[in-house]
């Protein structure tokens, strides 16, 4: 029989792949069970070969929902593997991010990591309701329209600009209730209603507005400006965590770092690895209270 390279690196690569499985599984009651299914396929395949039709037909009707079962048996270790390669790309990318790379990335972004329309519409807007202690609460999206919030509140698509932003959060607007969502240089909607944060080391004094914004940064890629009635102080919102007592200049360069086109890639791996280092910590603790669970 005649071995091809690539049959060589079909195999180095199963080797590899059963590898990193039994590695993520050593030790664990996982390992068990995939020793029982390999015993239990083992055994039909002795069953089949001497041609026990009953016992056979009964075992493949079992083996059929095997790989169902296999992936919920395995949720944990499936999500831990996808997580690590997930993480190993990152890696990756950070390592040969170099300086050609960027140049291309650079030039891929059309120069346009210039000032948006947004961010000076967002900055003055706020420059101004912080003065007069208008409460504002403005998301900032630069990948989707956040098409499931917007539709929580009423849709706009209007060009964005200072004078609609202070109009929609002036007191007497009927759309000064709740958020705004600006996308592309576009208010997508007003009046939308937030995911609240449930994190209850948040200090007392944080009323709805921002535990409105924080949770909503908790869940997705977004920066949330938010303006105290109040005390009139301005915040930014990012990853979970508020920033007050930024100078405009702070702000305007907090903005334009999270808008321009030549930052979202970087923004984008940070993002994905703090989600993977949450992600695997549940995953060690789940498996942390699953032993402490079977050792009790
Ligand atoms: N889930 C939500 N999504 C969007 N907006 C919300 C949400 N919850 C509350 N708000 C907005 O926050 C306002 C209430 O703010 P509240 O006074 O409770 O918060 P705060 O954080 O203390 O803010 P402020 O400093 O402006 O008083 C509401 O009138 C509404 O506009």
């Amino acid at each position: 029989m005649e071995i091809r390279l690539w049959d060589i690196v079909d195999i180095s690569l199963v080797a590899v792949l059963l590898y990193q499985v039994y590695k993520l599984m050593k030790g664990s009651m996982a390992m068990r069970v995939f020793l029982g299914f390999v015993f239990f396929y083992g055994f039909y395949f002795l069953v089949k070969s001497l041609q026990m039709e009953l016992l056979s037909n009964i075992l493949s009707y079992v083996m059929s929902g095997g790989i169902l079962a296999l992936i919920i048996l395995f949720q944990n270790e499936i999500r831990k593997f996808l997580l690590m390669v997930a993480k190993s790309m990152s890696d990756f990318w950070h390592r040969n991010s170099n300086p050609i790379f960027r140049s291309f990335y650079k030039n891929q972004s059309n120069g346009k990591s210039g000032t948006s329309p947004s961010l000076n519409a967002v900055v003055e807007a706020a420059r101004e309701m912080s003065f007069s202690n208008t409460g504002a609460l403005i998301v900032l999206s630069k990948n989707s329209e956040l098409r499931m919030i917007a539709s929580s509140g009423d849709l706009l698509d209007a060009k964005v600009s200072k004078r609609i932003l202070m109009s929609i959060f002036y007191k007497n607007s009927p759309l000064h209730d709740g958020a705004v969502i600006i996308h592309d240089d576009r208010v997508v909607a007003a009046r939308c209603i937030l995911p609240v944060s449930e994190n209850s080391d948040l200090p007392a004094q944080f009323g709805l507005r921002h535990r409105a914004a924080i949770g909503m940064t908790e869940s997705s890629d977004v920066l949330v400006v938010v303006v105290s009635e109040e005390t009139g102080q301005i915040s930014l919102v990012r990853n979970g965590e508020i920033s007050h007592n930024l100078s405009v200049q702070e702000i305007r360069r907090r903005l334009n770092a999270y808008l321009s086109t030549e930052n979202n890639l970087r923004e984008e791996i940070k993002q994905v690895e703090k989600i993977i280092k949450k992600e695997l910590e549940e995953v060690e603790k789940e498996e942390k209270e699953k032993k402490e669970g079977s050792t009790s």
